[in-house]
C-alpha cells in the first residue's frame, strides 16, 4: 500500500514521439461500486474491467470484511456474492482503507444504518482528509461516528439501529457525499432525498438503477433531486467497466505536449459528469478527434486520435466545470504550463483536500520547473512558457498523491531537463500499468 513501503522516485525525460495505442484500465469511480453496489446485492455479481489499483483492492477487502464473498478469477475479472441490503455484518477488525477517499467515504455510509460498528483507517494521506463531510449528513439517520479531531480517521462510525429516511442539500459539489448519503438511504425505510446544486458524477444513480433501486433525479432550479426508495432488494448485475477517463487524461496530455506525437486512446467516457477535461483541452486548440461514439458499460464513450498540439492557448476554465474535471486540474496544469497565455482554474479549493493539496503541490512543482503561478484558498493561475517552453530540472513532492506523481511525469517527458518525482508508489492506486503504458507509446521514464 502506498506510503508503507519505500519511496520510489522515477525521473522522466524529454521523449521522442508517442506513438501507439494506450489502453487505460478500468474506472476507478465504476469499479469501487461494482463491488460495493455487488454486496448489497442478493446473489451474484459478475464484474469485468475491474481496475486492480490499490484503492479498489482495499474496498475489495473492505466488502470481505463486511461479509461478502469477492472472487478474483483473472485480470479484471471478478465475481460478489452479496449479502442484500442491510446484511453487513459487523467487521471483526479495523477496516484500512488505504488512499481512498471513495472507499472509505462510500463505505460508511453503506454500513451507517445498519446495527454494527466499524472502525476506519488508512494512510497517512487518507488519515488528513476531513470525514465531517459524510458523517454529518449520515448522523442525521441516526448514526453516531467518533474520530480524532477535525473528523479525521481512525474514526468509529456506530450505524443507525433504527434509521430514518432523510433530505439533504449537499453543502459541497461531492459525488462521495451524495454517494453515501444514498448508501446510507438503501436501509433506511422511506424516501431519502439527497439535492445537488452543481451536478457530479452520476455513477451512483446510474448504477443503482442498474441494480434494480428505485431512484428519480428531478432537475429543478434548486439543482438536481435525486430521491432514493429504502429497503429494495437489489439484483445481482454483470458490470462491464468502462475505462478510466481519468487515467486516459495522462496519455492523452503526454502527446499533445510531446512534439510528433499521434496516439489513439480507446474507449474514453464522454459522460458529461466526467468529460470537462476534454472539453478544456479542445478550448485550448488541442488536436483531438473523438471517433466511434457508443456505448460501453452504460457510459457514452469514444475513441481519442490525439496529436501533438504546439499551438495551445490559456483560457479561463467556466467555474461550474470544476466537478465535471476536479482529478485532472493537476494535469491540466501542467498542459497550461506549455500553452501561451495564462490558464485560470477558479472554483477550485475542493483541491486542497484531495489526496494532498493539490494546489499547493502543483504550485510549488512547476514554480521548481520555471513557471510562473499563482494561487489563492480557490484559484490557481499558470503563466504558459509555449510548446517546449518549460525548464524542468527539478524533483518535485508527490505528497502520497498518484496524480500530482503522474502529472509531473507528464511535464518531464516534454520539458528541456528531466523531472523528478520523490515517490511514484502512488501511482499504483489508481493507475498501476502507468509506467509500462507511457513507456510502450515511447516515453523515457526510469526509477530514480
Ligand atoms: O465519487 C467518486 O468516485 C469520486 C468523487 C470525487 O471526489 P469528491 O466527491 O470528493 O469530489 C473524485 O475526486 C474522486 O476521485 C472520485
Ligand atoms: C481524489 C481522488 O480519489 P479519492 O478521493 O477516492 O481518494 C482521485 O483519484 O483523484
Amino acid at each position: 500500500m502506498s506510503g508503507h513501503g519505500e519511496a520510489q522516485p522515477m525521473t522522466a525525460t524529454k521523449s521522442g514521439p508517442l506513438r501507439g495505442v494506450a489502453e487505460v484500465p478500468g474506472d476507478k469511480s465504476i469499479s469501487h461500486r461494482s463491488l460495493i453496489f455487488g454486496a448489497m446485492a442478493v446473489g451474484e455479481t459478475r464484474v469485468t474491467g475491474l481496475l486492480e489499483g490499490q484503492d479498489v483492492l482495499d474496498t475489495a477487502s473492505a466488502m470481505r470484511a463486511f461479509g461478502a464473498d469477492v472472487i478474483r478469477h483473472g485480470q479484471g475479472e471478478w465475481s460478489v456474492h452479496g449479502v442484500g441490503v442491510g446484511g453487513f455484518r459487523e467487521p471483526a477488525d479495523v477496516i484500512d482503507c488505504g488512499n481512498s477517499g471513495t472507499g472509505v467515504r462510500l463505505i460508511m455510509g453503506t454500513m451507517a444504518t445498519s446495527a454494527i460498528t466499524a472502525t476506519f483507517t488508512g494512510d497517512a494521506s487518507l488519515r488528513k482528509r476531513p470525514m465531517g463531510r459524510v458523517t454529518d449528513p449520515l448522523s442525521l439517520f441516526g448514526t453516531r461516528a467518533y474520530g480524532r479531531a477535525g473528523g479525521r480517521l481512525p474514526m468509529t462510525v456506530v450505524g443507525a439501529a433504527n434509521p430514518v429516511p432523510v433530505r439533504y442539500a449537499l453543502p459541497v459539489a461531492s459525488a462521495q457525499v451524495k454517494s453515501a448519503v444514498l448508501l446510507a438511504g438503501l436501509n433506511a425505510p422511506g424516501q431519502t432525498v439527497v439535492i445537488e446544486k452543481e451536478p457530479t458524477r452520476d455513477h451512483s444513480e446510474r448504477m443503482l438503477l442498474g441494480f434494480g433501486a428505485e431512484l428519480t433525479v428531478e432537475k429543478t432550479a434548486e439543482g438536481n433531486v435525486i430521491t432514493l426508495t429504502g429497503r429494495p432488494e437489489l439484483r445481482p448485475q454483470t458490470v462491464a467497466v468502462p475505462r478510466d477517463p481519468s487515467s486516459a487524461a495522462f496519455p492523452v496530455c503526454a502527446a499533445l505536449l510531446v512534439e510528433g506525437s499521434d496516439i489513439m486512446v480507446p474507449g474514453v467516457s464522454q459522460n458529461l459528469t466526467r468529460n470537462g477535461l476534454y472539453l478544456t483541452l479542445v478550448e485550448m486548440g488541442a488536436d483531438i478527434e473523438f471517433m466511434n461514439p457508443r456505448e460501453e458499460g452504460g457510459e457514452p464513450v469514444a475513441d481519442l486520435r490525439v496529436r501533438f498540439s504546439p499551438d495551445m492557448k490559456g483560457i479561463e476554465v467556466p467555474d461550474e466545470r470544476a466537478p465535471s474535471m476536479i482529478d485532472e486540474y493537476p494535469v491540466l496544469s501542467v498542459v497550461a504550463a506549455f500553452a501561451t497565455g495564462k490558464t485560470v482554474m477558479r472554483g477550485v479549493k475542493e483541491l486542497r483536500v484531495k489526496e494532498s493539496d493539490r494546489i499547493d503541490a502543483m504550485a510549488r512543482g512547476l514554480e521548481a520547473c520555471g513557471v510562473r503561478v499563482e494561487e489563492d484558498e480557490d484559484t490557481l493561475i499558470v503563466h504558459g512558457l509555449g510548446a517546449g517552453g518549460v525548464q524542468g530540472g527539478a524533483t518535485c513532492a508527490t505528497h502520497l498523491d498518484h496524480r500530482i506523481a503522474m502529472s509531473f511525469m507528464v511535464c518531464g517527458m516534454a520539458s528541456k531537463k528531466p523531472v523528478s518525482v520523490d515517490d511514484a508508489s502512488p501511482i499504483l492506486t489508481s493507475f498501476p500499468v502507468f509506467e509500462g503504458l507511457m513507456q510502450a507509446l515511447g516515453a523515457d521514464l526510469s526509477r530514480g
